[in-house]
């Protein structure tokens, strides 16, 4: 049977007072390709925060490999093996890539990791943070993150303003890294990419999962997914 590696069950979560995130619940298995999508500002972001520990939790439990995640540090979520490439992507501009990477590593991983899977971040690897062009920033935040050995993996629209080549050379990495076995639960606003990718979508709108389905399902009849995203979604 496949392990659950993380789940989320009946979480209502937010900031101060105000629930963002309302009663979702969500399992995810090992190996798992998620696409998380919905309209600007229902959410998407926050679920991720919420996983990661950075918001607050008014009720639900979230557990790592069956046990609970309630109440630990974002950092300690990060050491038991959750990831994020943040929106913001996630670099130290004021060291160069090689510096990023290794103040990332964690684990066993090593450089020549990051540079197999990025030969760019190798061309530039003296270049600060500042001088990499936006799809270089995005790789050395997603090399970043993978730099810790995560065992699930949370990618927050990173395709994100990039040119449709980065975007596709991005799209190839992500489907690498599923077929060596990662776990990766992707927010993706490009609806057609995002199906492409993943094996399952689920659908925000206002906090709450509205519709869960397998991606072939979905792509095969796109009716009930335009209703919440839009049928100008591309
Ligand atoms: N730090 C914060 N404090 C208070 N409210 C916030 C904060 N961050 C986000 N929100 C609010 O939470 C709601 C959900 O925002 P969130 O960024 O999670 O949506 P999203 O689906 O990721 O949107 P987008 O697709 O535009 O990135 C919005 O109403 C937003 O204004």
């Amino acid at each position: 049977m496949t392990e659950v590696l993380l789940a989320l069950d009946n979480v209502v979560a937010g900031y101060g007072e105000t629930h963002i995130i309302r009663d979702v619940s969500l399992h995810v298995s090992r190996g798992e390709r998620i696409a998380i999508v919905g309209r600007n500002g229902v959410g998407k972001t926050t679920l991720f925060s919420t996983i990661m520990g950075q918001t607050r939790q008014h009720s639900g439990t979230i557990r790592h490999r069956g046990s609970s995640v309630d109440g630990l540090q974002p950092h300690e979520r990060a050491r038991l093996g959750i990831g994020i490439v943040p929106q913001t992507r996630d670099i130290f501009t004021s060291l160069n890539v090689e510096e990023n990477l290794l103040a990332g590593l964690r684990n066993g991983a090593s450089l020549q990791d990051a540079y197999d899977l990025f030969p760019r971040l190798k061309e530039r690897r003296l270049n600060g943070g500042r001088q990499l062009s936006g799809g270089e920033q995005q790789m050395l935040s997603i090399a970043r993150a993978l730099a810790a050995r995560p065992e699930i993996i949370l990618l927050d629209e990173p395709l994100e303003g990039l040119a449709p080549v980065i975007c596709e050379m991005l799209m190839d990495v992500f489907g690498k890294l599923s077929a060596r076995g990662h776990t990766i639960v992707l927010v993706e606003q490009h609806i057609k990419l995002a199906l492409e990718f993943a094996e399952r979508v689920v659908v925000l709108d206002q906090g709450r999962i509205v519709l869960e389905d397998k991606a072939v399902n979905l792509r095969s009849d796109r009716t009930e997914l335009d209703r919440f995203v839009g049928i100008t979604a591309r």
